[in-house]
């Protein structure tokens, strides 16, 4: 089973400069105004090109070069986004990131996705000021090729991690509050381009079984109820999208399936999938 949700997005393309654009480089670029939030209000602002006001639908950059398409897997713990990347990569012009997880588990020595399971209220802002970090770099690091398809994006790990920290009272709101004014900022002053998020959606209960077969040593003690908190912050933010704004249209994906289905429904929306302005042929 597969759906498409239409996108309440506002239109926020690449800038010319983008791709060359590192967190150190747009950090020495503070004066120039890359985007303008507009309308602050219950939901996150929404965030529109000032210097090429150029819409989603056109393929031609300003500066003549082609545009080039990101697409975010998200999805829950184990939910298959891995596996679906790595079937990807084997496409010629795609490039595929991964979640940084082995960098997480050693910064400097120190596991902080370890530490985080451990004693989450201690060290959920450590790993999640890193993770925003990492994510950051993802999105900002030069891209190769035509398509770009990465596991999860800074707006995950905002809107589902974070979120899931502070509102299970593991992280106390001065840490939340610091963690979203840099969030903010981030977007707001670089350029973060999705063109199409392909959600994983499946129950807890087969990421549960999922997670026990993967067998990562620091997910051991994840218990069902969390990965219903994480899939239920997914639902509301891709599904019912009650609070924070998706930022390209959704293709629902049910992740339920064996790998062998998976793969058919991968070849058969293949074209959505790469072509992110084909989604609304798929609608
Ligand atoms: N459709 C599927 N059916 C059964 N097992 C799967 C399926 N997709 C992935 N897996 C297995 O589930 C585990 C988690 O998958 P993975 O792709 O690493 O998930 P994620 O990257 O979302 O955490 C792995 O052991 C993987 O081999
Ligand atoms: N912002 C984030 C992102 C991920 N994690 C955790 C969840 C998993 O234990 C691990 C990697 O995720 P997966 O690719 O297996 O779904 O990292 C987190 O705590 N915060």
């Amino acid at each position: 089973m597969l759906r498409v949700q239409s996108s309440g997005w506002q239109g926020c393309p690449v800038g010319p400069f983008c791709d060359e654009m590192r967190p150190l480089a747009a950090l020495r670029n503070l004066g120039r105004p890359l985007l303008v939030a507009l309308g602050y209000g219950r939901a996150e602002p929404r965030y529109f090109h000032l210097q090429c006001g150029q819409r989603r639908s056109g393929k031609i950059m300003q500066n003549g070069s082609r545009k080039k398409t990101v697409i975010c897997i998200e999805g829950n713990i184990a939910s298959g986004k891995t596996t679906c990347l790595e079937y990807f990569s084997k496409t010629p012009n795609i490039e595929v990131i991964t979640e940084p997880v082995t960098q997480w588990r050693n910064v400097q020595g120190h596991n902080l996705l370890g530490l985080m399971y451990q004693d989450s209220s201690r060290w959920g802002i450590t790993l999640q000021t890193y993770v925003q970090l990492t994510m950051l770099d993802m999105h900002t690091r030069p891209m190769m090729l035509p398509v770009r398809m990465m596991e999860r994006s800074i707006l995950s790990a905002k809107y589902i991690f974070v979120e899931n920290l502070y509102r299970s009272g593991k992280m106390p709101e001065p840490d939340y509050v610091v963690l979203t004014e840099w969030f903010d900022w981030i977007m707001k002053n670089m350029t973060i381009s999705v063109d199409l998020i392909v959600y994983l959606q499946l129950s807890p209960k087969t990421c549960y079984e999922r997670v026990k077969m993967r067998c990562r040593e620091e997910e051991k003690i994840i218990p069902l109820d969390y990965l219903e908190a994480i899939h239920n912050l997914h639902e509301e933010w891709l599904i019912k999208r009650t609070r924070f704004t998706v930022p390209a249209p959704v293709l629902v994906i049910n992740a339920d399936d064996d790998l062998q289905n998976m793969i058919r429904q991968y070849e058969e929306h293949r074209d959505c999938i790469l072509t992110p302005d084909n989604i609304q042929r798929c609608l």
